[in-house]
This record gives structure tokens, C-alpha cells and sequence, in this order.
């Protein structure tokens, strides 16, 4: 299970990027971040003249054995198949905004506590029906987290050889913010309580009780590898994007981060191998409060921050047009040189 991930640091390239970017009929810089995320993708597809093919999303769901009790989650663990449903019949925000900027979508049953045996439309990769309850037993075996990450390249590995270059990962899973929060305050060292947030829509009393139950389960356990922390307080979903995000970095491909949950999955990741964040943007910053903590930890800007904390990928589909923007204007933008413009003295 190696990654062979390489940097994209490129002395010669970046330097020619630069001067692309700088001869368009603008003043220097003032294109401001799409200039930054042209660069960074120039670099990733190593050519002066990115281009963005088959825009694809990978939402992963999965139950937690935390979520049952219901004491750190409002809404009941039987949503997380209800929306698996929605997804395949096109009526959640993420089919939505898909649909809208034509970015093709993938549904991945990866541990639903539910038997989507006879459905199609969605990629059966499930590891089982949910994950043990962390607050007994860690979340799953080692054997079941190597089987996650692997799954979760593959669909990658699929996805790319249908010609796609640029990939971003969503989520849903009842109970995901908790196993989310504990690999945060593993990963990033913040306590437990200044990882935890409201999730779906907690109030401040139930806030205080999962952030007592969540630092008691994190205390019981002292995981010796990214790979154990991800076993003990992971989900399936969250172990099937680790793997994902791993083998889009090895295949070179632009990885759009979502929010609170993805960016758990990616801190396994860069525990791993740090050079994945050469191949990441960060789409939005969600309002679950220990995604800024997560970003500022990787050193890292979103591109939007409209208060969003739904997950399923929606912060990537929605952040997608500004990357067109990028790509675009690198592509099309007329030069100083070729509109007869002068240049600055
Ligand atoms: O992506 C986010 O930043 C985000 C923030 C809060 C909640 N969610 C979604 O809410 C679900 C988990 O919330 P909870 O309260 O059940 O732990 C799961 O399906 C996630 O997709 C997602
Ligand atoms: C309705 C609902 C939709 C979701 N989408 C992602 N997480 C979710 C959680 C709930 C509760």
C-alpha cells in the first residue's frame, strides 16, 4: 500500500508559467488567486497549458457504530441510507450543483448499515454495516482500514483511466463529525473539546457531552501510526478517501478538498506523505468550527467560505466554476504581445 507521490516542484516550468500569467492584457498579480491556482495546476499536469478533463466527484458513504446511541449526533443513523437514496434519485444538493456545472458524480456505498444489494447506480464497495462503536472497540481492524484505503484508490485508478484529471471527494455518514474530530486532535494535536463542533445542528449543552464522550474515547486509546488512528476513530468512508486522496496525488491529478470530514481524510494522508498537498485546493471553509483550525494546521487558504457545513462534496461543486476561471484565462486571455498592448515601464 505505497503511494509513490511525487513533488511537483519545477524550477524551469514554474518560471515560464509566471510569465504566461504575467503577459496577459492585466496588470501584474491582479488576477489574484486564479493566478496562483493556474500555476499550481500547470505544475500538477506539468505543461503550460493546463486544461480540466472530466470534472468528477466521489461521495463515500458510511455508518458509524458511535451514531446508534444517538448521544453525539441529532439526526438518527438510518439518514445516512435515506440520502444514499436521495443521491441515486438526483434530489440532494450535491446532484444539484453536479448537474449544474457538469461535473459527473459517483455514489460509493462504503459501510452503510444498510443492504443496497439490488440498487444500481451506486458503487458497491461496502466493508461492512457500519463500524464498531469506538467508545468499546476501535472502529475497525487494521485488515478493514488496509481494504478501505485500497478500495478507495481503486475507484480513483477507474475514475482517472476514464480520462479524468481532476477529482474532488464528498461524504455522508451520520456521526462522520465525531470520528472526524478525534483524528483531528489526533493528527494536529488541539485538544479534543477544541476539535469538536456542532456537526448537523448541535446545541451548546450537547456540544459539552460530545466533547466529554469523545475526549474519554480518545484517551482510552494511544494509536502508534497515521494508519492505527485511522483504524481506531475512522470511518469507512473516511479510510476509503485517505486512499483515494493518496492515489489521485500518485496519478498526478488535481484533488479538491471539501470540508471538515475530507480535510480529516487528507490529514492521514499528509501524515503519510506530505508532498499530496502539492496536488490539493482547498475548495470552502466549512462553519463546522475545527475546519479553520484543520486549514491553518496544513498552512492552507479555501477558496470560498459562504457559511456551508453539509458535506457531501458540495463545497467542491460549488467552488468548481472559479477553477474553470483559472484554467480559462490562462488558456484564452489574450498576451500584451499578441492584442498590441504596451506593456508597464
Ligand atoms: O463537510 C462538512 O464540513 C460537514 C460539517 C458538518 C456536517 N457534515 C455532514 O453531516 C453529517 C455528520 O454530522 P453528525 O452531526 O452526524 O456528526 C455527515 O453526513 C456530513 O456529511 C459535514
Ligand atoms: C439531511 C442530511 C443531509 C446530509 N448530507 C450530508 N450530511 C447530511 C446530514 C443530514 C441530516
Amino acid at each position: 500500500m505505497n503511494f509513490a507521490i511525487e513533488s511537483i516542484s519545477n524550477d524551469i516550468l514554474e518560471k515560464k508559467l509566471q510569465s504566461k500569467i504575467d503577459t496577459k492584457t492585466k496588470p501584474v498579480g491582479a488576477l489574484g488567486v486564479l493566478e496562483k491556482i493556474a500555476l499550481q495546476i500547470g505544475l500538477i499536469q506539468n505543461k503550460e497549458n493546463p486544461e480540466l478533463k472530466q470534472p468528477t466527484v466521489l461521495v463515500f458513504a458510511g455508518d458509524h457504530g458511535i451514531a446508534k446511541k444517538g448521544e453525539v449526533n441529532p439526526y438518527p443513523q438510518e439518514v445516512t441510507a435515506q440520502m444514499v437514496y436521495n443521491f441515486i434519485n438526483g434530489g440532494a444538493a450535491i446532484n444539484v450543483f453536479c448537474k449544474q456545472n457538469n461535473i459527473a458524480l459517483k455514489i460509493i456505498d462504503a459501510g452503510v448499515n444498510h443492504d443496497f444489494k439490488e440498487i444500481e447506480n451506486i458503487i458497491h464497495a461496502k466493508i461492512s454495516y457500519g463500524t464498531k462503536n469506538y467508545q468499546d472497540t476501535p472502529a475497525m481492524t487494521q485488515k478493514q482500514c488496509a481494504t478501505s484505503i485500497k478500495k478507495g484508490a481503486h475507484l480513483v485508478t477507474e475514475t482517472y483511466n476514464n480520462g479524468c484529471n481532476i477529482i474532488g471527494f464528498g461524504e455522508m455518514g451520520i456521526g462522520n463529525t465525531s470520528s472526524a474530530s478525534l483524528l483531528m486532535a489526533y493528527f494536529t494535536k488541539n485538544t479534543v473539546a477544541e476539535c469538536v463542533g456542532s456537526g448537523t445542528g448541535l446545541q451548546t449543552e450537547a456540544i459539552t457531552v460530545k466533547k466529554s464522550i469523545l475526549s474519554k474515547v480518545f484517551d482510552t486509546y494511544t494509536p502508534a501510526s497515521p494508519l492505527e488512528a485511522l483504524a481506531t476513530f475512522g470511518g469507512f468512508e473516511i479510510a476509503m478517501i485517505t486512499g483515494a486522496i493518496l492515489k489521485s496525488a500518485e496519478l498526478k491529478m488535481t484533488i479538491l478538498i471539501d470540508g471538515f470530514i475530507v480535510t480529516a481524510a487528507l490529514l492521514v494522508a499528509h501524515a503519510i506523505d506530505n508532498k499530496v498537498l502539492d496536488y490539493c485546493i482547498f475548495a470552502h471553509a466549512s462553519e463546522e468550527q475545527g475546519h479553520q483550525k484543520m486549514l491553518d494546521f496544513l498552512g492552507q487558504k479555501p477558496l470560498i467560505n459562504l457559511g456551508m457545513r453539509l458535506g457531501e462534496g458540495t463545497g467542491v461543486a460549488v467552488a468548481y466554476p472559479i477553477i474553470e476561471s483559472a484554467i480559462n484565462f490562462m488558456n484564452n486571455m489574450a498576451s500584451f504581445e499578441s492584442a498590441g498592448i504596451s506593456g508597464s515601464e
